[in-house]
């Protein structure tokens, strides 16, 4: 079994996959941490990130672990996780995640996992699991997640839901909800109130 868990920047994909994933007992997957990888490993060469031909030879050593309380993302031996989540990688990953190639690197690393797992990400229900069995899509205004998304960066609000909306704006493309998704609102809900909702609609 496959649970897609798609949506807009910090609506809190990854929280409620981890929690649905661990009350299923099966580990959960974040297809965003593997562009920020891919964009980590770019500016850290210096290539230039509208360039794919530059960013695939950075990739053999990429692996994702898909750990159920919070995955983690390694190359070769180093792990790359705690990097991951910093304003300079937010900066660049829309134009890495637009990149065909990448896209189909990535998506070929996520099908090769085995089920059942719950997969987060933009186009997880739409294009990397089309088949699976559950959907959802999470929203949240841009105010509500840029006040979440504060306690996690240095910015002010004002800053970071600027950030938030101009990356939902450049992810648009492979952003749209899958047609038999459930659209949930996260802003009146608790995270735990999110994750009892996706259980009750599971069971
Ligand atoms: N009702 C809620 N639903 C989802 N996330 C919430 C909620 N309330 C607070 N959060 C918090 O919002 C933050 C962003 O969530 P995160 O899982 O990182 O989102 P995403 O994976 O979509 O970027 C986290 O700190 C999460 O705990
Ligand atoms: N399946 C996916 C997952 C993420 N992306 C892109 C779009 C996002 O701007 C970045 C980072 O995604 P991630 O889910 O880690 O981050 P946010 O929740 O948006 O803060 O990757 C994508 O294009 N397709």
């Amino acid at each position: 079994m496959i649970v897609t868990i798609d949506g807009v920047a910090a609506s809190g994909k990854s929280s409620v996959s981890s929690g649905v994933a661990q009350a299923l007992g099966v580990p959960y997957v974040s297809s965003g941490l593997l562009y920020r990888a891919v964009t980590l490993l770019g500016l850290n060469a210096g290539a230039e990130l509208a360039d794919a031909s530059a960013l695939l030879p950075l990739l053999p050593g990429v692996r994702l672990e898909p750990l159920a309380s919070g995955n983690r993302v390694w190359n070769a031996d180093h792990d790359l996780t705690a990097d991951l989540h910093s304003t300079r990688v937010d900066g660049g990953v829309s134009t890495v995640a637009a990149l065909p190639e990448i896209r189909e690197w990535v998506d070929a690393q996520l099908r090769a996992l085995p089920a059942p797992l719950v997969a987060e990400g933009r186009d997880m229900g739409t294009n990397v699991f089309p088949h699976a069995p559950h959907k959802f899509y999470l929203t949240a205004s841009p105010r509500v997640r840029a006040e979440r998304r504060a306690k996690e960066r240095p910015e002010d609000i004002p800053a970071i839901e600027a950030a938030l909306t101009e990356r939902d704006r450049q992810d648009t493309t492979q952003s749209a909800p899958a047609p038999d998704a459930r659209v949930i609102d996260t802003g009146p809900l608790t995270l735990q109130g999110v994750i009892d909702t996706i259980l009750a609609d599971l069971r």
